[in-house]
């Protein structure tokens, strides 16, 4: 589907070709441990969480042009300044800009679920996603995932325990006590639903093994269509 591009002109939006030959703690006031999260969808999430973390900065991308604007005037009306906002396909963005090891945390909240059998392929996060995170991760570096779809966090559940280089933070392999987890858009329209949120928490293990931390190559068919109407 074509995506009506609106330009955004806000100055929390980084463009791709504004990305800092410095890096990127050079687009923000102060350089603090960089967080990022996939998927921002309008801004909601993100908004919370770095008001909460005023010592770190975040960076929130999605492919969804519209998306990134609202988030854009979340970030602004919330007068936050450790937040940009970023048009950009996960593993695009990762493979082009970020350096290996570099991240404290990634946050990935209800991402497309593709619920038909056929189209599982699709997901986001799988047994590819893992091991390319895996790369740029910090040692230590927090990975959040939290879905509405049954199937999807089944589907982590059984792979991420095999992915080496990712402990486990809660108890079970995920939960759906959201304690003090902010709360997005689509979170708070399957909770209203009395459906429950499967959250993952894991963290990259300090140490690993150098072959564990060479990204993999894209996985085969993978396109970045969107950047077509970009
Ligand atoms: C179902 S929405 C969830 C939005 C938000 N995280 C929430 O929980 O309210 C999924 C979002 O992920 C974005 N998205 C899907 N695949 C992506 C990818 N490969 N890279 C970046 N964003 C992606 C979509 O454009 C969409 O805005």
């Amino acid at each position: 589907m074509t995506q009506r591009i609106i330009p955004i002109e806000s100055a929390v939006f980084l463009r791709e070709e504004q990305w800092p030959t410095a890096g990127i703690d050079a687009a923000f006031p102060r350089k603090q441990p960089l967080w990022l999260e996939i998927g921002c969808g309008i801004g909601d999430f993100i908004v919370q969480l770095a008001a909460r973390h005023p010592d770190r900065n975040y960076l929130a991308i999605d492919i969804y042009n519209k998306g990134c604007l609202k988030t854009c005037r979340r970030v602004e009306q919330n007068r936050l300044d450790n937040v940009r906002v970023m048009r950009a396909e996960a593993r695009y963005l990762l493979d082009r800009f970020i350096p290996l090891q570099s991240l404290f945390g990634v946050i990935i909240n209800c991402p497309d679920p593709w619920p038909k059998k056929r189209h599982r392929g699709r997901r986001l996060v799988n047994n590819h996603f893992l091991e390319l995170l895996r790369c740029y991760l910090a040692p230590g570096g927090e990975f959040f995932f939290a879905t509405d779809f049954a199937d999807y966090a089944e589907m982590v559940a059984d792979i991420i325990p095999a992915v080496t280089g990712y402990e486990n933070l809660q108890a079970a392999v995920c939960s759906t006590d959201l304690g003090d987890y902010p709360i997005s858009k689509y979170m708070r329209r399957f909770l209203e639903m009395g459906q429950p949120i499967y959250l993952f928490h894991y963290r990259r293990a300090a140490q690993l093994a150098p072959e564990l931390l060479q990204p993999p190559e894209f996985e085969k068919g993978f396109r970045l269509r969107w950047l077509a109407h970009g």
